[in-house]
């Protein structure tokens, strides 16, 4: 893990955003289409504000979210409808973007309707994980019902995920997707989280989900 320390958040949001585009930029370079997979949450809101205007080819690129609250796309928790208030317009209005909300379906039957495809678009070129203090990323929560699953070897690309205590359901990538990621970057704020990254480097990884797709990624942090 390599640690990059930031003034504050603007600074962060504008680096990051640079240099997330210019790795995607780097992998089109050699081949037709790229995937790039995004953190929901509310710390990602000015990346995405930087990384729309990216004079790149998005048309070439497949975004798709880290993990997605089972709730419809114009839900206020959707992840979906941040993605397209903030990613998905100006330049980066021209990208693809893959929804895991199938309205109709559980988010167990869209985790197996939609695994194959996201399997067809691996390894993900670029990934963006955000992280919560409890140690969780994507939706890989700690004492989840469904983490076991997700953090297995051979877990499909999506899983199902349900969190005590929250109302919604989520849907995540599972942990092998996220770890074989090229490139990996996590964006964290405060020290809480800092701390809390530090940590998880020595815990199992059912008890800290985020230390286990550490390895040779890149923490952006401000305070
Ligand atoms: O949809 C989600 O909930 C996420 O993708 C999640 O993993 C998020 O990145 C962290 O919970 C951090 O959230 P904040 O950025 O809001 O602190």
């Amino acid at each position: 893990m390599r640690l990059i320390e930031y003034a504050d958040r603007e600074v962060l949001a504008m680096d990051l955003a640079n240099l997330i585009a210019g790795e995607l930029k780097n992998a089109l370079l050699s081949h037709d289409t790229v995937s790039f997979a995004v953190p929901g949450g509310t710390t990602p809101g000015p990346i995405f504000d930087s990384l729309s205007a990216a004079n790149l080819e998005w048309a070439r690129v497949q975004v798709m979210l880290g993990d997605e609250r089972w709730v419809a796309p114009d839900h206020e928790m959707s992840n979906a409808r941040l993605l397209r208030n903030r990613l998905l317009v100006g330049r980066a209005a021209e990208a693809a973007f893959t929804p895991f909300y199938i309205d109709g379906l559980t988010s167990a039957e869209a985790a197996e309707t939609l695994s194959p495809q996201i399997e067809s678009r691996l390894p993900l070129s670029v990934l963006l994980l955000g992280m919560g203090a409890d140690m969780h990323t994507a939706s890989l929560f700690p004492g989840s019902n469904g983490l076991e699953a997700a953090m297995a070897a051979d877990a499909p690309a999506l899983c199902p995920i349900d969190v005590d205590g929250q109302d919604i359901g989520r849907i995540t990538l599972s942990r092998r997707v996220l770890e074989g990621a090229m490139s990996k970057h996590l964006v964290i704020f405060g020290d809480e989280k800092r701390a809390a990254v530090e940590q998880a480097q020595s815990l199992p990884a059912l008890q800290a989900p985020i230390g286990a797709v550490l390895n040779e990624a890149t923490v952006h942090w401000a305070p």
